[in-house]
């Protein structure tokens, strides 16, 4: 039987800021990790696919498969405090609260705990009446966005409000270009810039999904930001998931037919992503690194999230007053 999680008490005033993000297993082992892709992937935001068709190859393929494979990517990865995404996200979240005093600061996952939903119950509890949560993603998706806003929108008896998206916010479009400034002026500049987004698939911006557009707006002011001309850099989608197209053009592609045309040395960064995980640490930095030497490249370069970077947390805090000011 789950535990009621303690109340949260507001410390000022009854007004909290709760900082979402996508959620990661407890553990690098295969029955956490399969706890974790069960949840996540039984998100009708995620995956539509009515479930006679679905929860089979689920439950016998997918999960049984998938679990022991990933966990070790995981284990590859882990960190000292826990799994990547979790230890960047606490972080951040104390890093916030530094900045806001008179708000409660909280931090919450979609899948995975801290519950969302659970959290929200205890700040309520706690006494606060309303809440500004933040996912953190900078571009709305109907498969990351708009899932948080259904477990928020079913919890009583707390006004909850949500930020959509912060893919232009000036603070945040600084934040970035801050630190690919910063890396590159430390580590020298590669031959090309690629911006990795995790994709989803074609079919849902075909539906709508503003998420193509929006990654492209915040890659066009980050690019302006840096000063760099349009063929210092490139747009690409990574972690495919799945057989339907996704988002094109896909970043391990990109990166074989850099290596292909004679590029040495890529800068990969991902503004999509507010902290490090597995999709950075992992596919990015690792998988994507050996795949760009394999084809004849010498390094890609990946440049790390804003974590719990003070400029992030500065452009974050902002993001918070202006919503909570409804400005
Ligand atoms: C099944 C389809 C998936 C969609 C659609 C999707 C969208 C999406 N995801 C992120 C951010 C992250 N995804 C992460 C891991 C991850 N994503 C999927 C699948 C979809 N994502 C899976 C199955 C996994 C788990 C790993 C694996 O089995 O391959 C992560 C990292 C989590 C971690 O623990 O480190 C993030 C972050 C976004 C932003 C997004 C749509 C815009
Ligand atoms: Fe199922
Ligand atoms: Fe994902």
């Amino acid at each position: 039987m789950a535990v009621p999680a303690p109340p949260i008490p507001a410390p000022g005033g009854d007004t909290a800021l709760l900082v979402v993000n996508l959620g990661t297993p407890a553990a690098p082992t295969a029955a956490a990790v399969r706890r974790y892709l069960a949840e996540f992937l039984h998100d009708y935001r995620v995956v539509a696919l009515t479930r006679w068709l679905w929860c089979p190859l689920l439950h016998f393929a997918i999960l049984p498969l998938r679990s022991p494979r990933v966990a070790k990517l995981y284990a590859g990865i882990w960190m000292e405090g826990g799994s990547p995404l979790a230890v960047h996200t606490a972080r951040l979240a104390q890093a916030l609260q530094q900045r806001l005093p008179d708000l409660r600061v909280a931090h919450a996952m979609r899948y995975g705990e801290p519950a969302l939903g659970t959290t929200l119950r205890s700040l309520r509890d706690g006494g606060a009446r309303s809440v500004l949560v933040l996912p953190l993603y900078p571009q709305y998706s109907t498969t990351t966005t708009a899932s948080v806003v259904d477990v928020a929108a079913a919890v009583e008896g707390i006004e909850v409000q949500v930020v959509q998206d912060y893919h232009l916010d000036a603070g945040w479009v600084a934040a970035v270009a801050g630190s690919i400034r910063g890396y590159r002026d430390t580590h020298g500049s590669g031959e090309l810039l690629l911006f990795s987004f995790h994709g989803i698939p074609q079919r849902l911006v075909d539906a709508g999904d503003p998420y193509q557009a929006q990654c492209r707006a915040s890659v066009a002011a980050i690019a302006a930001a840096l000063g760099l001309e349009d063929d210092q850099w490139r747009l690409t989608f990574q972690s495919r998931f799945g057989r339907e197209p996704w988002l094109q053009p896909y970043t391990d592609h990109t990166l074989r037919e850099l290596a292909g045309q004679g590029l040495k040395h890529v800068d990969v960064v991902c503004p999509g992503f507010a902290v490090d995980c597995l999709e950075t640490l992992e596919e990015i930095a690792l998988q994507n690194a050996e795949l760009f030497r394999a084809h004849g490249g010498e390094a890609l370069r990946y440049i790390p999230c804003l974590n719990d970077a003070p400029e992030h947390a500065e452009a974050l805090a902002s993001i918070a007053r202006r919503s909570l000011d409804g400005a």
